[in-house]
């Protein structure tokens, strides 16, 4: 599928590697529906970004939210090829804090459960069913879905026990999910990034950034959301790509 005749969902669309990745995809002459909280600067960033790109108002963890989403590609762009999951939130406190004697929040851990992996499957499940309905491709392919998994599925450092557990479980149903689409067309691979800069980083103290920055073997800085989006393309562009977790992260394996 030509990019120029691609429509795709994006949620967390309106920060960061999702807004990376409608901004690629508008220069290329997608359609996209950029899906973020409503609390979110979405309204005025898809208003900056032209005609192309319609903002809907989502959080991922609400069905009633993504089918709106959902129905909003069908009724404005007339179907969807790409969904990519970039909607994620982020908590760090050690499972039990000794110093402070106090145990890692249940709350904590379920909210980013609740974003990361659920909210991310509640996409992945409803897009699914969209893309369904178009017309196979010469390849028999009749969609794409792209997730963000981190580095930090695989080594989550001090602190990151609820993140870690909720990215590798998006790692973890990328090929059951593959599997289970296949029959109908449909691909899906999972991005792990490294460290990227954007307002999820910025968040951590400079002293911590630069360190983190330091212990990437090359190229030794934080990725550019634009070379996330990149692999976005890629993965869509390539009818090969499925059931795979793919690392971005110039060689980075965090420490402790
Ligand atoms: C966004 C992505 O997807 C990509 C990424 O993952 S980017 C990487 C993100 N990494 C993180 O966010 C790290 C998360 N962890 C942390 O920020 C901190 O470890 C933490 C906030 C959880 C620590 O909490 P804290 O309140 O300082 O814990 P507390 O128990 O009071 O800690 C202080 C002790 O732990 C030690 N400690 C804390 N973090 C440590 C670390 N990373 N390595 C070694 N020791 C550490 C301190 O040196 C200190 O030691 P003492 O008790 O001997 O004085
Ligand atoms: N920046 C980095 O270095 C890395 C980021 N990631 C992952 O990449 C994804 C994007 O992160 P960034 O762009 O860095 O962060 P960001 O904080 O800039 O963007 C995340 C977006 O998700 C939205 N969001 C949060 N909860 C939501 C919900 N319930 N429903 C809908 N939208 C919601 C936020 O409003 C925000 O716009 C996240 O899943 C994150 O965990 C993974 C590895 C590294």
């Amino acid at each position: 599928m030509s990019l120029s005749k691609t429509v795709a969902l994006v949620t967390g669309g309106a920060s960061g590697l999702g807004r990376a990745t409608v901004e690629r995809f508008l220069k290329n002459g997608a359609k996209v529906v950029m899906a973020d909280l409503g609390s979110s600067k979405g309204n005025d960033v898809a208003k900056s970004l032209g005609d192309n790109v319609v903002f809907v108002p989502v959080d991922v963890t609400s069905e009633a939210d993504v089918k709106t989403a959902l129905e909003t590609a069908k009724s404005k762009f007339g179907r969807l090829d790409l969904s990519v999951n970039c909607a994620g939130t982020a908590v760090a406190f050690k499972t039990y804090n000794f110093n402070k004697n106090l145990p890692h929040k249940l709350e904590d851990f379920q909210r980013v459960i609740m974003v990361n992996t659920v909210g991310t499957f509640n996409v992945i499940r409803l897009s699914a069913g969209l893309m369904g309905e178009n017309e196979p491709n010469q390849d028999g392919q009749r969609g794409v879905i792209v997730n963000t998994a981190s580095v930090a599925a695989f080594d989550g450092q001090i602190g990151q026990a609820a993140y870690s557990a909720s990215k590798a479980a998006v790692a973890g149903m990328t090929l059951p999910i593959a599997r289970d689409l296949s029959p109908h067309g449909i691909r899906i691979c999972t991005i792990a990034p490294g460290l990227f800069d954007t307002p999820m980083l910025q968040a951590l103290p400079d002293k911590v950034r630069t360190f983190l920055a330091k212990s990437i073997p090359f190229p030794q800085r934080l990725g550019h959301p634009d070379e996330y989006a990149q692999l976005v393309q890629a993965i869509y562009e390539n009818p090969l790509m499925n059931g795979e977790t793919i690392r971005i992260d110039g060689a980075l394996r965090m420490q402790p």
